[in-house]
């Protein structure tokens, strides 16, 4: 797993070789241990250089590894041997270096990288810290301030950063491994010691408690409770306050408290999760394997409001033409310099050149005739998406994929209108559609796996979590969303606050809890919906009947609000009140307060004491039910699925890993007993009812998630 060559007669070449990312395995570490005494040993040998093979140094530490008992040699004293080596060691840095695999490059004497690499600390987006002596190392060589923010971020930087920050040494355009056999010949015989970054101390900083104190505040902000940041700020305070052998101490004591921790298993497996949903299947068995995605050179965007706008940018930012039809001129203007802007902030950020010029604007349909996919983005009208999907079925060249952004719609209705209903999908965006990271792939009975794997290819190429859902009312996103919040308008019933439930949910650790949320959304979205669904009716109607729709509890809450004109912050009032219209700061509103006593006394509802747990439970449980509807439906392929979408789309914390993943660690025993009492208390409410995939996986022993996949099939068998 490490392999040894000598090169130019008197450099030791030891490469990694563990595909696809040279994780650092017991196998490698022991290789790397076994290779680095060789060349220590070898008398021939002046300098040493270690890279990874095909392209990539080194991705860290294997994280498949950390769920199993470790075995092998410990990564610290084998980093710790290469930096008290008394010949120079080089590390090569192509592709990645990553967690563990930096931190044995800053074990090394130098450190000389290709233009193209990236580097970086990335341990606590999986819950740890840089526990192999990275926090004790960076802030030695690049100071405190830079440190905290590589390491509370987990951010990669580019070789040209790197080079900045003095994190490496040399950046090379040409091939890396010849530039650092050249650079170890030439140090050849140097003294050592002022490259040894350990027996460093941190560069002066002024006012260190004050910079830690500020660091620190800002860090638990943004944490929403993850306790991984926070330790990554002890760990680099350490660095700069103790001397490096009790700094070690003090990073392998919060590492142990992280590493054992829920959350570190949370975000693993989110990491996990978000690998697994690129390897989507369909109920009809085709699959992400054997399913060849069409080229698209060629896309066109059909109307051009605020997601259309958003998925021209995307898409332009890939690199493909994109024609964007809005068929009202002035609109047609206004959106060009709004998608002009947007291209214009984002190069901007990237520091690349605007890719102005890979946007056609055109007010004609006409004018996608011959793009190789269409996303057509018009109002959420199924007439009106229809005809448009009749007229792109009309224009478009044969095999043209027909794609709709909808969050509501029925994919499946659209594609029977089409002649080629094969090449129909459902691309649900999420907006601002060229920021936020979701989208799911919605696939109708008919749609061919074509189809799916192009649309889940070019939702990777726009850097989105794409995953492929089936077909069915709010897909998956919206479908668990509903129960969610018809249980926060419930508990406001009751004797809830929107304040204590949004802090109750905040607390857990979402940016947002549903009240504030649904104020920034806009209220009148829902009631719009509920409005289609029949289940709007005037405000008079009074007692536990006009609570009671279509046969199950309701909530008119939100209903009343909006015939009030409170739609939220467009309007300055909704849950909360705003300083003015669009403010953003959500506060008491005395108002909401004295409306809710009358409308409880109106209906005969007495107030009782409600608690956080209560929120939780009830929010949170009808929401991972209403999951479990979706697996054994099929909607979803695994739990993978729904816990990315809820942890890329929806602010559900990914340090709690996903409602599935939370409802794992719960005790799906504890979900269903609670879903039960709850049912039991609130009879008239559907989604309260276990479901029964949640019994029957139970019934069957509660197996852990990543065996739900197998117990789900065997449960369908025997069904
Ligand atoms: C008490 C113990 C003390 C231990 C001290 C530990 C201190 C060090 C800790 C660490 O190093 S933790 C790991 C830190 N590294 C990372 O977080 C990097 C993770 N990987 C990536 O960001 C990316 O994979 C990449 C390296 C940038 C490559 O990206 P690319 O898009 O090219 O490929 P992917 O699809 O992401 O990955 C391919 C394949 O490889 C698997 N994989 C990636 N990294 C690791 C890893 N570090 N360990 C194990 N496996 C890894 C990934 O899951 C993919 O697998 P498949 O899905 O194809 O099966």
């Amino acid at each position: 797993m490490a392999e040894y060559n000598r090169v130019s007669e008197c450099v030791g070449l030891i490469t990694l070789r563990n595909p696809p990312v040279n994780a650092l395995s017991a196998a490698v570490r022991q290789g790397i241990v076994d290779t680095v005494q060789r060349a220590l040993s070898d008398p021939n040998v002046k300098s040493v250089v270690i890279c990874g093979q095909n392209g990539i140094f080194c991705g860290g530490a294997d994280i498949k590894e950390f769920r199993s008992n470790m075995t092998g040699p410990p990564l610290i004293p084998m980093i710790h041997a290469i930096e008290s080596a008394n010949k120079p060691v080089v590390a090569a840095i192509e592709g990645s270096a990553l967690g563990g695999g930096l931190e044995l490059a800053l074990g090394c004497h130098y450190r000389i990288a290709h233009s193209k690499a990236r580097l970086g600390l990335p341990e606590v987006s999986l819950g740890l810290l840089p526990a192999a002596g990275g926090s004790q190392r960076l802030p030695r060589l690049i100071g405190v301030p830079a440190a905290l923010n590589l390491i509370t971020t987990g951010r990669h930087v580019t070789a040209a950063e790197a080079l900045q920050l003095g994190i490496v040494d040399q950046v090379t355009d040409h091939n890396t491994v010849a530039a650092a056999v050249k650079f170890a010949l030439s140090v050849a015989g140097r003294s050592l010691d002022p490259r040894r970054i350990s027996t460093h101390p941190c560069p002066q900083q002024p006012d260190l408690d004050a910079l830690f104190e500020e660091v620190m505040q800002k860090v638990r902000q943004s944490a929403r409770g993850a306790i991984a940041p926070i330790a990554c700020v002890q760990a680099v305070r350490a660095a700069a306050t103790l001397p490096y052998a009790q700094g070690m101490e003090r990073e392998r004591e919060l590492m142990a408290t992280l590493f054992t921790s829920g959350q570190a298993r949370a975000l693993q497996y989110c990491f996990f999760a978000e690998r697994a949903v690129g390897r989507w299947r369909m109920p009809s068995g085709a699959r992400w394997d054997t399913s060849k995605p069409r080229p698209v050179h060629k896309a066109a965007v059909i109307g051009l409001g605020t997601m259309g706008r958003g998925i021209t940018v995307a898409l332009a930012q890939t690199g493909l033409s994109v024609i964007a039809v809005e068929t009202q001129e002035k609109q047609l203007m206004e959106a060009k310099q709004a998608i002009s802007g947007m291209l214009e902030r984002g190069a901007k950020g990237r520091g690349v050149a605007p890719a102005l010029d890979g946007v056609i604007y055109s007010q004609n349909i006409q004018a996608v005739a011959d793009v190789d996919l269409v996303i057509e983005a018009v109002f959420e009208d199924i007439a009106l998406k229809t005809k448009v999907f009749q007229q792109l079925s009309a224009v478009c060249k044969p095999g043209t994929l027909l794609c709709t952004n909808t969050s509501a719609l029925d994919v499946d209705q659209l594609a029977s209108e089409t002649p080629n209903p094969e090449l129909v999908v459902g691309m649900h965006f999420f907006a601002p559609a060229h920021v936020m990271k979701l989208l799911e792939v919605v696939y109708g009975p008919r749609s061919s796996p074509q189809a799916v794997a192009t649309a889940m290819q070019l939702g990777k190429k726009m850097g989105k979590a794409s995953v492929a859902v089936g077909n069915c009312r709010g897909f998956v996103g919206n479908r668990m969303l509903k129960p969610y919040i018809e249980e926060a308008f419930f508990l406001l019933e009751e004797g809830a606050t929107p304040e204590l439930v949004d802090q109750a949910l905040e607390e857990f650790g979402f940016p947002m809890g549903v009240f504030r949320m649904s104020d920034l959304s806009g209220l009148d979205v829902g009631w719009r919906v509920r409005k289609g669904d029949g289940l709007v009716e005037p405000g008079t109607a009074s007692g536990r009947s006009a609570r009671i729709r279509q046969g199950r509890r309701y909530s008119p809450l939100g209903d009343l609000l909006c015939e009030e004109g409170r739609f939220g912050q467009k309007t300055g009032r909704g849950w909360y009140q705003y300083d003015k219209p669009g403010s953003r700061v959500a506060r008491f509103d005395p108002w909401l307060h004295s409306f809710l006593g009358a409308y409880r006394a109106q209906h005969g509802l007495v107030a009782r004491r409600i608690d956080h747990q209560e929120v939780l439970e009830r929010c949170l449980y009808a929401l991972i039910n209403e999951g479990f509807h979706i697996l054994d439906d099929g909607i979803a392929a695994g739990p993978e699925d729904i816990d990315v979408i809820y942890v890329s789309g929806y602010g559900w914390p990914r340090h709690r890993g996903g409602p599935m993943f939370y409802a794992n660690m719960v005790g799906l025993a504890k979900v269903l007993e609670r879903l039960e009492h709850y049912q039991q208390l609130h009879p008239e409410v559907p989604h309260l009812q276990p479901s029964s995939l949640l019994r029957r996986l139970v019934a069957s022993g509660s197996p852990p998630i990543h065996k739900w996949g197998e117990a789900i099939k065997k449960l369908h068998s025997q069904l």
